[in-house]
């Protein structure tokens, strides 16, 4: 959970199998394949993309997990799966995929303890800071929203996302979390190596202050 880079077509600068190479040498450590946005990706497109990105990963021994995609995370034999609070019932879901990993998007203590009830593997937890890269979020939390989950007893995995670069990754997982997913610090970063490195040299100085 340290370093969960998501990236989909749209994010990425050149192609995105060498931005996730790259991200993959510097030290990613979670991957997830997220098609969306104005123009992305779709069907055999997607799926190709998808299969390409699947291969690197597994060559670099770095679970695969796509979002909200089930039909297709399930065609693909991925690793898992990522869904939002409104991405279909999650009961149903975990039923479908007993065996996958399943985390599941949550903004507060309530979403949170229904998730890991549910069977969520791990939460993911936003916005922290503000973004551009996804239009619709909740409002902007802080990472206080982490100390807060903590203190009401949350134990499950926890991934800070939502505007996290090298500069505040530190106070994320200070504040609790199991690591920080991002998209535009790797893929929008002209080193991708370099972005992913620094990132977790962040998430682990954070580690030993815990
Ligand atoms: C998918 C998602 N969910 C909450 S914020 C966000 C976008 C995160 O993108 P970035 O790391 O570029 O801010
Ligand atoms: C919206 C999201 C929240 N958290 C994670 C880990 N992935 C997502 N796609």
């Amino acid at each position: 959970m340290k370093v969960y880079f998501i990236m989909g077509s749209l994010n990425c600068k050149e192609a995105p199998e060498l931005v996730l190479e790259k991200a993959l040498k510097g030290g990613v450590t979670l991957f997830q394949y997220r098609e969306k946005g104005e123009g992305c990706l779709s069907s055999a497109d997607k799926k190709a993309l998808a299969l390409q990105l699947q291969k690197i990963c597994r060559k670099n021994h770095v679970p695969f997990i796509v979002n909200d995609d089930l039909d297709l995370m399930i065609s693909l034999n991925a690793d898992g799966l990522h869904v939002g609070q409104e991405d279909g019932d999650i009961r149903e879901i975990r039923r479908r995929i007993p065996d996958k990993i399943l985390g599941v998007s949550v903004h507060n203590a309530e979403e949170a303890q229904t998730a890991v009830q549910i069977g969520a593997d791990y939460l993911g937890v936003g916005p922290i800071y503000a973004t551009s890269t996804k239009l619709d979020t909740r409002d902007v939390m802080g990472f206080s929203v982490v100390k807060e989950l903590r203190a009401k007893g949350i134990t499950a995995p926890i991934v800070g996302i939502g505007g996290i670069k090298e500069e505040n990754a530190f106070d994320v997982v200070e504040a609790g979390a199991d690591g920080v997913s991002v998209i535009t610090a790797i893929s929008h970063h002209e080193d991708p190596e370099r972005a992913a490195r620094g990132l977790l040299q962040q998430v682990e100085e954070a580690y030993k202050e815990r």
